[in-house]
């Protein structure tokens, strides 16, 4: 399929899956593709993603004719390697909720909700939640202090695999990027230094940490000689992948719930609603994460007995506000707002809104509302959205475009179905095997917009009914 054009491959690990896209390096053109599944759970052991990446490159036709790679992983996923480089225990997802008393704990180590809020919002950008690494290191050193001990270094999931494709087994060599390091609760977006004494404090020493490598910079090599670029956290990928710029907030329907914004200043959010990442080109993203996203849907489809198309053509048929019905999407507790034990609840039952179409549409509009709050906390932040460009698995959702430009109240640009966070990988390879202090532009056509009057009742009822809802069963 080569015809003499120079390629790059990047990849995405993310928590249901690898994909794996070969683009001209020029161009941007897309030559091929591959994907593998990831196993179910939250606690996954690494050589899972490795297998299921070597798959998906497979599938891809490999990456012999490739000059350059890189990985976009899920974030704060702790995977902890002892002095021979072997892993540690499996790794705590960013969506495992275990570590909630232990996020507590260091806030509380700080002063409190609003001094300690502000204490690490200030050192490190984000609060903790059970998602970030910070926190899944102390409930280590609680509750497996043996592992603890063994634990001579701390990475990230798209750290190991680049580590992995170096072919490396030397500790020194493991390498991160400024965006994956912003996640971690130890790294400041602001300063770009660790805060060792931060995880000293969280994990009771301080292992071996990956040197953060600069956008655009090299990271390292494939036995083969391919350039390895610095990979980037999913979503500061999919930021570099849609050239998103100041203006755009991106939105990811994927595992997780995702509004994001480029912008020029780190931000500082003592509430934690929103997190002070870093992105993929020097520049920073705050970032608003939801737990509850595309497998709300999914399960909604199990419920109805439904495709997802089918889904889609139910809460199409459903009006605005599904006549009062509302769901509130906690199915796997929720990290913002961070309700870590919380659990889904519907509102607003009556004969007239018991129906399929209403049951569609009001978890399609739950999940945006929880989103929509995400909105107004990054514009609190100081963003100013001209628009929404909708990503991730269910964007591909006719009922899932509508309503997010209803509920969210912007306009919403939705690209051509593709993988964005795989594409800003292979675009940040295409830069750092040109040495370019640019990544390269490429073109991309078809995005579709949809526009939508504003829906205030959808979310005055939502607000009403987000903060009825019961903890998990112990
Ligand atoms: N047409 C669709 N409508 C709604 N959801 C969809 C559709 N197609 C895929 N999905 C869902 O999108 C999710 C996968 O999206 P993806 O962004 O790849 O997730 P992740 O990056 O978290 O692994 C799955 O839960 C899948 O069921
Ligand atoms: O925790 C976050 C961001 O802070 C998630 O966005 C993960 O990065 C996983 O992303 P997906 O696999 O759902 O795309």
């Amino acid at each position: 399929m080569n015809s003499g054009a120079r390629l790059v491959a990047g990849i995405d690990s993310s928590t249901q899956s690898c994909k794996v896209v070969v683009r001209d390096a020029a161009t941007g053109a897309l030559v091929r593709q591959g994907r593998a599944s990831h196993p179910e759970g939250t606690e996954v052991h690494p050589d899972h993603w490795w297998t299921a990446l070597n798959q998906a490159v497979e599938a891809a036709g490999g990456l012999d004719d490739v000059a350059a790679v890189s990985i976009g992983g899920q974030q704060h996923g702790m995977v902890c390697l002892d002095e021979s480089g072997s892993v540690v225990r499996p790794a705590l997802l960013w969506n495992d909720t275990r570590s909630a008393p232990a996020a507590r704990d260091l806030v509380d180590e700080l002063g409190g909700p609003d001094a300690g809020g502000r204490a690490w919002a200030e050192a490190v950008g984000v609060v903790p939640v059970a998602s970030f690494t910070v926190t899944k290191l102390r409930w280590l050193a609680e509750h497996e202090p043996e592992h603890a001990r063994r634990t001579a270094a701390v990475c990230l999931p798209h750290d190991w695999l680049t580590w992995r494709l170096s072919g490396s087994t030397d500790l020194a060599d493991l390498t991160t990027d400024r965006s994956d390091a912003s996640g971690t609760g130890y790294w400041s977006a602001a300063t770009g230094d660790y805060r060792t004494d931060l995880l000293q404090r969280a994990f009771g020493s301080v292992p071996h940490l990956p040197r953060v490598v600069a956008p655009g910079a090299v990271a390292g090599t494939t036995r083969d000689g391919t350039v390895l670029g610095a990979g980037a956290g999913d979503n500061a990928a999919a930021a570099l992948g849609l050239g998103a710029g100041e203006g755009d907030v991106v939105v990811s329907i994927g595992t997780s719930g995702v509004v994001t914004a480029v912008t020029s200043t780190p931000t500082v959010d003592p509430s934690g609603a929103v997190a002070g990442f870093a992105d993929a080109t020097g520049l920073f993203l705050p970032l608003v994460a939801t737990l509850n996203a595309a497998r709300v849907l999914d399960a909604a489809a199990r419920l109805l007995d439904v495709d997802h198309a089918a889904l889609s053509a139910l809460a199409m048929a459903a009006p605005s506000g599904a006549g009062g019905l509302v769901l509130v999407p906690y199915l796997e507790g929720e990290r913002t707002p961070n309700l870590p034990d919380a659990t889904g609840s519907l509102h607003g039952l009556t004969l007239a809104t018991a129906t399929r179409p209403m049951l569609a549409r009001a978890a399609v509009e739950g999940l945006f509302c929880g989103l929509a709050d995400g909105l107004d906390a990054v514009v609190a932040a100081g963003v100013d959205p001209s628009r929404v460009l909708l990503v991730g698995g269910a964007a591909a959702s006719d009922a899932v475009r509508t309503v997010a430009a209803e509920v969210l109240g912007v306009p919403v640009d939705v690209p051509p179905p593709g993988e964005y966070v795989a594409d800003g990988a292979a675009r940040q390879a295409a830069w750092a095997e040109s040495g370019a202090d640019a990544p390269p532009v490429w073109e991309r056509e078809g995005t579709r917009r949809y526009e939508a009057e504003p829906v205030p009742h959808v979310r005055a009822r939502y607000a009403a009914a987000r903060d009825k809802h019961l903890e998990r069963p112990v």
